[in-house]
């Protein structure tokens, strides 16, 4: 495993200033890594801003080329990945290499997004003078990325960013530092030049004032928190960096009294228990018609009986540690608050220390009432809170009244119903009887304080490009 920062083409580090990087699922320390600060921040960018000019000089064709190789070493390497990944973040081997798969595919579609930016011509209102539209690539990009997601955060962003031509500078988050480096050795290997990628990780506050402040970083692409979120914006104002922001969800998923409630009760499980409920678009409230709410319930307890959670590295589990102790003291609070309003817990309900890890049993709380803190705050844990509505007018509104706009989920076999309620739903990435939306092709981002922007698909090469015309006299 890289322990050591990629900058310009070299690994680099002092070993006197380290960072340990511990498995949640046993609490040891798997690696001393790199603590990157200032410095490095500001070497990172001295080197994506010297690479760019001989970067975005390839062609389309010649970037592809490099994307494609970058794509078929992490293949090759799939499985070696998963497990850094699952051993610094906690996630099930095989939900990691599928992340592995899902990070790939960025790189797949943006090798060849990267041969269609297309410009336009326009009619010129005078005869002399011709109108063209081309798009360029905005420069150095500065990415910062979550532990949730170590491979596919880094890739969604840096993919696009490179194949429109720019170069970038990317702080992995503290936690799952292991996954980035791993990324930037294979990037390395596929022949990509020095100073085109740059990884390093450490001093987060430090790394990401230096990049605000350095006005030849052209671009910020965050995911994480609002909070944070709402910090680089402030902070991207200084020099007017383009931003995009993919921040905190609160997702509500919505089955109606029409719905297939074994397909709903299979993709429930899937959209909250995923990387044990620790993604901005997992369901973090469950609305069910009174209909058929004691149906649904004890459908939806029997599958959550069936979870194994447990190290990721063993098989068949479905739910691996939480990723701190702060993540399960949170959703522990979450869950007094919510037995404190009322709310009953039917299955789960109770942290547990085993060989060193912290988990959360998988939970299901009835009787959730919308005062309660898990009805209105991130969760970010595996705890599903069940409310009941009575009309779909209700239920809109309620799910709608919310400051996040990310994901939203709705469960019906009514077409005309699922149409209107999934337009009605103020959030970027609406789920229809699908409880797993996210694809590399989909313009995946939230509205609201969910974030700015999009990433994947042709949406997301988009925020790398600036647009410029050229008005031609002749
Ligand atoms: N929307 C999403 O996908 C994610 C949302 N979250 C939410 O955020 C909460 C906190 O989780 P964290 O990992 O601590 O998220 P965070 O937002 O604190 O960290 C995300 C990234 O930002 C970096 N960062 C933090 N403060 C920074 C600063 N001042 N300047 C530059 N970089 C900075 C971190 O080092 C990490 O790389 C979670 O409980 C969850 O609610 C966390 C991860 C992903
Ligand atoms: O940050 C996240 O939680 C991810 O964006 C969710 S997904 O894209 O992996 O579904």
């Amino acid at each position: 495993m890289r322990k050591k920062l990629y900058i310009n083409g070299k690994w680099q580090g002092e070993e006197h200033d380290q960072f340990d990087v511990v498995n949640p699922a046993t609490k040891q320390v798997i690696a001393a890594v790199s603590n990157g600060g200032k410095n490095e921040a500001e070497q990172a960018v001295e080197a994506a801003h010297t690479a760019f000019e001989m970067w975005s000089g390839f062609t389309a064709q010649e970037r592809s080329g490099f994307l494609a190789k970058w794509h078929q070493l992490i293949e090759e390497n799939k499985e070696e990945i998963g497990k850094i990944m699952t051993m610094e973040q906690g996630k099930p081997l095989k939900e990691a290499i599928g992340e592995v798969g899902y990070a790939n595919g960025f790189i797949s579609w943006y090798a060849e997004e990267a041969k269609r930016i297309y410009g336009d011509t326009i009619p010129a209102s005078q005869t002399n003078k011709r109108i063209f539209v081309q798009k360029q690539p905005v420069g150095v990009v500065s990415a910062i990325t979550p532990w949730n997601f170590p491979a596919a955060m880094i890739t969604r962003k840096v993919a696009p960013a490179l194949a429109a031509g720019c170069t970038a500078v990317i702080k992995s988050a503290e936690e799952t530092p292991l996954t980035a480096l791993k990324l930037a050795e294979l990037a390395e290997e596929a022949g990509i030049p020095a100073g085109v990628v740059n990884v390093i990780t450490g001093k987060p506050k430090e790394i990401g004032d230096a990049w605000l402040q350095d006005d030849r970083v052209r671009k910020i692409t965050f995911t994480g928190s609002t909070e944070v979120g709402k910090q680089l914006m402030k902070g991207a104002a200084e020099t007017v960096k383009k931003v995009s922001l993919e921040l905190g969800g609160h997702a509500p998923f919505i089955v109606m009294e029409d719905a297939d409630l074994d397909k709903a009760v299979e993709q429930l499980i899937g959209s909250k228990f995923r990387n044990s409920g620790q993604t901005c678009i997992c369901t973090n409230r469950v609305y069910v018609q009174a209909t058929i709410l004691e149906a649904f319930s004890e459908k939806f307890k029997a599958a959550v009986a069936e979870l194994k959670t447990g190290n990721g590295l063993e098989e068949n589990v479905d739910l691996g540690p939480l990723i701190n102790d702060q993540a399960i003291e949170k959703v522990q609070s979450h869950l007094d608050d919510a037995t404190a309003k009322g709310g009953e817990v039917s299955i789960g309900g109770n942290s547990f220390v085993k060989n060193g890890g912290q988990y959360f049993e998988p939970t299901i709380i009835t009787g959730a009432t919308d005062d309660m803190l898990c009805m209105n705050e991130e969760t970010f844990g595996p705890v599903a809170p069940i409310a009941s509505f009575e009309t779909e007018e209700e239920v809109i509104q309620r799910a709608n009244n919310s400051p996040y706009g990310l994901a939203a989920y709705v469960f019906s076999e009514n077409i005309g119903r699922a149409v209107r309620v999934s337009e009605a739903l103020e959030y970027g990435i609406v789920g229809v009887n699908d409880g797993l939306p996210s694809v590399p092709q989909a313009p995946f981002g939230g509205m609201k304080e969910s974030g700015i922007g999009r990433e994947g698909g042709h949406h997301g090469i988009e925020e790398y490009l600036e647009v410029k015309y050229i008005s031609l006299g002749v």
